[in-house]
This record gives C-alpha cells, structure tokens and sequence, in this order.
C-alpha cells in the first residue's frame, strides 16, 4: 500500500529590523562580533511546503526574480539541511517549495533567512518531526546568522554573529514605515566597506544597547527614536549616498527617526502612531526618494504555521 501524502504546509515569516546594531571586530572565522536588536516586523513572506511532487522551489511576488530558484535558495538548503539534520537527506529530493515574496530582496530585513525560517518550519510539520523551535533554531544557525531570530521573532537581544538570541521586553507596538530603494545591497560588500571605513578613520559607533532596551520596556516611541543606531549605516551610506536624502526625508514627513535597517538599503522609520505612518507613507511616497514605501508594526511573532 502507497503512503499517504501529508498536506501541503504553510508558514508565514516576518521580516526583521535592527533598532540598535554595533559591530565589533572580525573574528577569526571572518564573521563580525555583534550586539543587536531585532524586532519582527508586519511585513512577511509566506512559504508552502508540498510532498508527493517533484522537488524545486516557485518563487512570486516582491523582488522574485532576482531569488534564486535552485539550491543557492536559502529556502532549498534549509530543507536540505533540516532533512540530514534527521538522518533523512532523500527527503529533501521529494519536496518542492512555493514562496511568496513580501519583503524586499537584499533589502537589510532578512528575507532569505525568513524563507529559511519558514522551510524549515513546514518541513518538521511535513514530516510530522514535531521538532522544538529551539532545535530548528540549532540547524537555522548553520544556515545563517539571522535565520534564528525569524523562528523565535518578537525582539531579542543578539551577540556572537547575530544568532545568540534572548528575548527582550517590548511593551506595546511600534509603527513603521518602511522605504525600499531601487536595488539591494550586498551583506558581505557592506560589511567590508565599514571595515574599511574603520581603517581609513574613526566613523562613530552605537555603543551599547542599554537605554534602548530600557526605552523600549518603557512603550513609549519618543523615548525609543533617538536611540536607534546602526554601525553599519555609514558603510550602507557610503556605497548608496542616496540614502541620505531618503533618511532625511522621512523625518521631514513626520516620522520621530529613521534607520537603515542592517546592512540596508531599506530605512525604516519610527512613527508615533498608526495614524502618523499612514501619513508618513503617503508622503514618503510622494517625495521620489525611494521605489516603494510600506507600513508595518512590531514586534510580531516568528514563524508559525498559516492556516487558509
Ligand atoms: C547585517 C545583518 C544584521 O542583522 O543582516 P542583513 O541586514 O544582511 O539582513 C546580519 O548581520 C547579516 O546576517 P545574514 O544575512 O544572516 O548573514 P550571513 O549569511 O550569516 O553572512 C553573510 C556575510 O555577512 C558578513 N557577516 C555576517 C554576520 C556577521 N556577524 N558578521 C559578518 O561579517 C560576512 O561577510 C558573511 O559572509
Ligand atoms: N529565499 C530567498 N529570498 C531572497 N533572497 C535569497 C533567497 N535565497 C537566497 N537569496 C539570496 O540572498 C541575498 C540576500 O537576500 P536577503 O536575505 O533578502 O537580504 P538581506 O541579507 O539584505 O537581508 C539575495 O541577494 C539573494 O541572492
């Protein structure tokens, strides 16, 4: 008798921001040490997972040609690497996965490592693993450094290279206004033009993450705003001077601050309220200084299983 075939999975992922990135020095497996702050994000991707089929992976939506659609996909080794991680590797030839792309492609908000986030997910339930989050988030570390945070979501403290997480207290939500710019940015690329910028002279770091955290138990956005900071903005500033003007201009529309999110080039700008992003947006949108401009709140939640 032929088993049966399980249904069809899918997983909804967020996006991330960094309110607060320092980086410190390279490590000798060339990987920077980090403290950082995430928070999950509205803005999400969705991924199907499907058996019984031939495998590959459907990309749609945000971006989605320029997602690779064979095994340079995060999504496609993060299967793979769930199903050798069970002592199972033929599984990963019989599943084929459909994702929906909603977040910006090299955008700085972990896209790939959300789709990673996402497959991995499907796959355990798929495959009626029933794995603890913390053991995916074992096998998401061997994928990339932020592929952890998009299973727990929520905002978490990180260090190591981003994927040593412990969840931070977060009262209320936050507004956000997200700009797109016309073309990602390469991680590695940017996180190369701060170690030369650090040799060349002495751009200013974020220091230490402290009142941030105390700003965002307190709820408030006025306290949380002016304590944003990425160390790895100039770099992104430096290979996209554009930036710039986008930065600018959405504190000019009413937002209380703005950020390059990671290693960017998406700004992420903290509204007062709901209200106020919309109007933000709109006016962000109006000001020709980016390709698309989206609201969101956080945090929200990590992956979790999307029912139709
Ligand atoms: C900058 C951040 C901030 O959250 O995210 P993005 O803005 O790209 O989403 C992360 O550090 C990116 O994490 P992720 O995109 O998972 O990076 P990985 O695949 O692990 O590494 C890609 C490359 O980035 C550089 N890298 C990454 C993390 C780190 N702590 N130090 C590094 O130097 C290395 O050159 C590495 O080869
Ligand atoms: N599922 C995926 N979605 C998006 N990009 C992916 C995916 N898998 C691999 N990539 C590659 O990863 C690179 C980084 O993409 P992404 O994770 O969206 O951005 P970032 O690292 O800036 O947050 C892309 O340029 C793309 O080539």
């Amino acid at each position: 008798m032929l088993a049966a075939v399980p249904p069809p999975v899918t997983v909804r992922v967020p996006s991330k921001i960094n309110l607060h990135l320092s980086v410190g020095d390279v490590r000798d497996d060339g990987y920077h040490e980090l403290t950082t702050v995430f928070q999950a994000l509205s803005l999400t991707d969705e991924v199907t997972a499907l058996a019984g089929g031939d495998s590959g992976v459907e990309v749609s939506g945000e971006g989605a040609r320029s997602v690779p659609k064979n095994e340079d996909n995060l999504a496609v080794r993060a299967v793979r690497a769930l199903a050798e991680h069970v002592g199972r590797p033929e599984r990963a030839e019989r599943v084929r996965l459909v994702i929906r792309k909603g977040i910006p492609v090299a955008g700085g908000m972990a896209g790939g490592s959300a789709d990673a986030a996402g497959a991995l997910l499907a796959c355990s339930i798929l495959w009626g693993l029933d794995l603890h989050r913390d053991e995916l988030a074992e096998v998401a570390a061997t994928l990339g450094s932020d592929v952890p945070f998009a299973l727990y979501g929520g905002t978490a403290l990180g260090t190591g290279r981003g994927e040593q997480l412990v969840p931070v207290l977060s009262r209320h939500t936050f507004h956000w206004v997200l700009a797109f710019d016309q073309r990602g940015l390469s991680t590695p690329k940017v996180y190369g033009e701060l170690d030369r910028l650090r040799e060349a002279g002495d751009p200013p770091r974020v220091g230490a993450p402290e009142a941030l955290l105390e700003a965002l138990a307190s709820g408030d956005p006025h306290r949380l705003a002016p304590l944003l900071g990425n160390d790895l903005q100039a770099a992104a500033i430096s290979l996209r001077p554009g930036l710039r003007r986008t930065l600018r201009a959405g504190v000019t529309a009413g937002a209380l601050a703005g950020v390059v999110s990671g290693s960017g080039p998406t700004c992420a700008f903290l509204c007062s309220d709901a209200d106020s992003a919309l109007k933000v947006a709109a006016e962000l949108a109006g000001a020709g200084v980016c390709r698309t401009v989206r609201v969101a709140h956080g945090p929200v939640p990590g992956a979790r299983v999307h029912e139709e």
